[in-house]
């Protein structure tokens, strides 16, 4: 009998072509497994409204995660960025391999093809997330953030809809949905600093379940892996929440060096806390947890409890 592996996913079209990798890399690394796609509807797809209604990022993977633990799959495939970082995993679950990370920018996408230098005042940029409209009010304050929702082909089309003047989306979901041409500036990370976890694929199994996570760890990427575990680490430490103005990456280098940079910001970008640590001689975890104490002295509490869950 081949080993058989059903994979649960969310169903947007930027989730299926995640699995569509995955079950690529399966089957590049392991001829003869079988592979399985279980999509199911998420709370997150399903409501509309404000993502802090529905008590957080859990919203996209609370779903999927059940049907992982009641076995009615064996691998989860899950955006790192849309795994709450407040909490640990859920119980009887483990990662089993990141893999290489995507480009961690965000990208502007306007029909008028106008970077967001030269849209002109009172544009209305779409995008609810608070790490993105606290650093476009900071450096465009002329520019009107207008909250959206749904998943990114939805969101291209009530931008086509002229709902929209811009958009601001992940330059690697646009990429995975094929929507890259579409792209009109790419921002730089120190422009728009990205988002915990950005460009992430993370592959979740059952812990117990020891066949599918040794086929799919051979998939796992050691860089990504450190720069996701101090990501985590220090996400965790600072508590954030779904709606967290809290934004950072770290960078694995070819050497080894591993160092992590983090803003907290106030909503309207006026303050910014600013921490960028290098690991020298501790673990990932460790250089996540230096790098929380750091923005946690700076008064980072204060900035994250403003804003409620
Ligand atoms: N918020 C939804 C979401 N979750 C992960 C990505 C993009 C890809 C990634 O960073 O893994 C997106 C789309 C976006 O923010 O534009």
């Amino acid at each position: 009998m081949p080993q058989v592996i059903r994979i649960v996913t969310r169903s947007s079209p930027m989730a299926l072509a995640q699995v569509e990798r995955v079950r690529a890399l399966l089957g590049e690394r392991h001829p003869g497994l079988v592979t399985e796609v279980v999509p199911v509807t998420t709370s997150g797809d399903r409501w509309l409204g404000a993502l802090s209604a529905l008590g957080g990022k859990g919203a996209f993977t609370k779903e999927v995660d059940a049907a992982l633990l009641a076995g009615g799959a064996d691998l989860a495939v899950h955006c790192l960025k849309d795994m709450p970082g407040d909490r640990p995993l859920p119980e009887g679950t483990t990662v089993a391999a990141y893999l290489p990370r995507d480009d961690i920018r965000d990208a502007v996408v306007s029909p008028s093809g106008l970077r967001l230098d030269q849209l002109p005042a009172g544009a209305r940029v779409g995008t609810s997330a608070v790490r993105r409209v606290a650093q476009l009010r900071a450096e465009y304050p002329e520019l009107e953030c207008v909250p959206i929702r749904g998943n990114a082909n939805s969101r291209l089309a009530k931008l086509d809809a002229g709902e929209y003047d811009a958009l601001l989306l992940a330059v690697s979901g646009l990429e995975r949905i094929g929507q890259a041409q579409r792209i009109t500036q790419v921002l730089e990370v120190d422009e728009m600093c990205p988002p915990i976890g950005a460009g992430i694929l993370a592959l979740q199994c059952r812990a117990d379940d020891t066949a599918t996570v040794d086929a799919v760890a051979a998939l796992n990427h050691a860089p990504t892996w450190r720069e996701a575990a101090a990501e985590r680490m220090m996400l965790h430490a600072l508590q954030g929440h779904c709606n967290s103005p809290i934004a950072g990456y770290a960078r694995a280098e070819e050497d080894g060096r591993l160092s992590l940079r983090a803003r907290v910001f106030s909503p309207d970008g006026k303050r910014v806390l600013a921490a960028h640590e290098w690991a020298g001689a501790l673990s990932p975890d460790e250089l996540g947890m230096a790098t929380a104490l750091e923005l946690l002295r700076q008064g980072a509490r204060e900035l994250i409890d403003e804003i409620p869950h």
